[in-house]
C-alpha cells in the first residue's frame, strides 16, 4: 500500500518506522565535500556502453517518473571506475524540487541543484535477477547527474513532451529508442562512495557514482516535471509531484573518492 512518500505524514524523517535501515551505516544521499574526497589514482574512468540500449516505457510510479530498459543481456552497461564488473542499465528516473526550489538528493558543500537524474544499473555477472542484486552490497551501481536551470536541454524535450501521458500515479506509456547518452554532461569526472537506495526499501546495495559536471535544463522543462501527480486518476485529492528528494544522510565514517 501507500506506506511512504515525501509529505509531512509519510516523508523521509518517518521512513525509519517501516524501514529501520533508514538509520543504517551506509545511507544515501550524502553531502559531498570535494576537498575531503580523496583523489584515488587507482580509480579509472567510467565507461558507458548505451549504444544498443532498448528503452521500453515511461511510467509514473507515484514517487517519480521512470524510463525502463530491456535488461535481458549486456547491451547497455556501465563499467570501469570503482566497478569490478559491468552493471546492466535497468531504469532511470529523476528527483526534483518545487518552483524555483532545489530538488537534488546529493549536495556539494551544502549546495543543492534543481534536480538529479539517477541511472540505475545491476550486477548481472554476480546475481541472477535485479531483485536479488537490489539487496546485495555490490548489487547496484547508480550514476547520478545533477540538473541545473539554465538553457533549454535539446534532448530532454523527448522526455518532457511525454510527461503529459503519465500524469497520474500508475500510468505507463510506450517509450522506445531513447538513448540516455544524450543526457550526459561533457565530462565523466565523478565522486564515488558506498551507499543505499534513496527511497524505501533503502537497501544498502548501491555503489554511487556522482558526476561532477551538471547538465543545464530550462525552468520551463523543469516545470513540466511538476505537472506530474503523486496521486492516481481515481483519487479526488490531486497532489503535484515535487520535492520528491531525500535530504543528505550521515556519512558515518565513509570515504568519498574522486576520479580526479
Ligand atoms: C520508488 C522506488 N524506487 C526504488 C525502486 N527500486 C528498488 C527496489 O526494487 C527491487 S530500484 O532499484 O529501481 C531504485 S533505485 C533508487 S535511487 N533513488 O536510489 O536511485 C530507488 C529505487
Ligand atoms: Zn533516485
Amino acid at each position: 500500500g501507500h506506506d511512504w512518500g515525501y509529505g509531512v505524514e509519510d516523508g523521509p524523517s518517518l521512513w525509519h518506522q517501516n524501514y529501520p535501515i533508514a538509520k543504517g551505516s551506509r545511507q544515501s544521499p550524502i553531502d559531498i565535500l570535494p576537498q575531503t574526497a580523496s583523489h584515488d589514482p587507482s580509480l579509472g574512468p567510467i565507461a558507458l556502453k548505451y549504444d544498443q540500449c532498448t528503452s521500453i516505457n515511461i511510467a509514473n510510479n507515484g514517487h517519480s517518473v521512470v524510463v525502463e530498459f530491456e535488461d535481458s543481456d549486456d547491451r547497455s552497461v556501465i563499467q570501469g571506475g570503482p566497478l569490478d564488473n559491468p552493471y546492466r542499465l535497468k531504469q532511470f528516473h529523476f528527483h526534483w524540487g518545487g518552483k524555483g526550489c532545489r530538488g537534488s538528493e546529493h549536495t556539494v558543500e551544502g549546495h543543492s541543484y534543481a534536480s538529479e537524474l539517477h541511472l540505475v544499473h545491476w550486477n548481472a555477472v554476480k546475481y541472477e535477477t535485479f531483485g536479488e542484486a537490489a539487496t546485495a552490497p555490490d548489487g547496484l551501481a547508480v550514476l547520478g547527474i545533477f540538473l541545473e536551470t539554465g538553457d533549454d536541454h535539446r534532448w530532454l524535450h523527448t522526455i518532457t513532451d511525454a510527461l503529459y501521458m503519465v500524469k497520474f500515479k500508475g500510468s505507463v506509456t510506450n517509450f522506445k529508442s531513447f538513448n540516455p547518452k544524450c543526457l550526459l554532461p561533457s565530462s565523466l569526472h565523478y565522486w564515488t562512495y558506498l551507499g543505499s537506495l534513496t527511497t524505501p526499501p533503502l537497501h544498502e546495495s548501491v555503489t554511487w557514482i556522482v558526476l561532477k559536471e551538471p547538465i543545464a535544463v530550462s525552468e520551463k522543462q523543469m516545470s513540466k516535471f511538476r505537472m506530474l501527480l503523486f496521486t492516481g486518476e481515481e483519487e479526488d485529492q490531486r497532489m503535484r509531484m515535487e520535492n520528491n528528494f531525500r535530504p543528505p544522510q550521515p556519512l558515518k565514517g565513509r570515504k568519498v573518492r574522486s576520479s580526479n
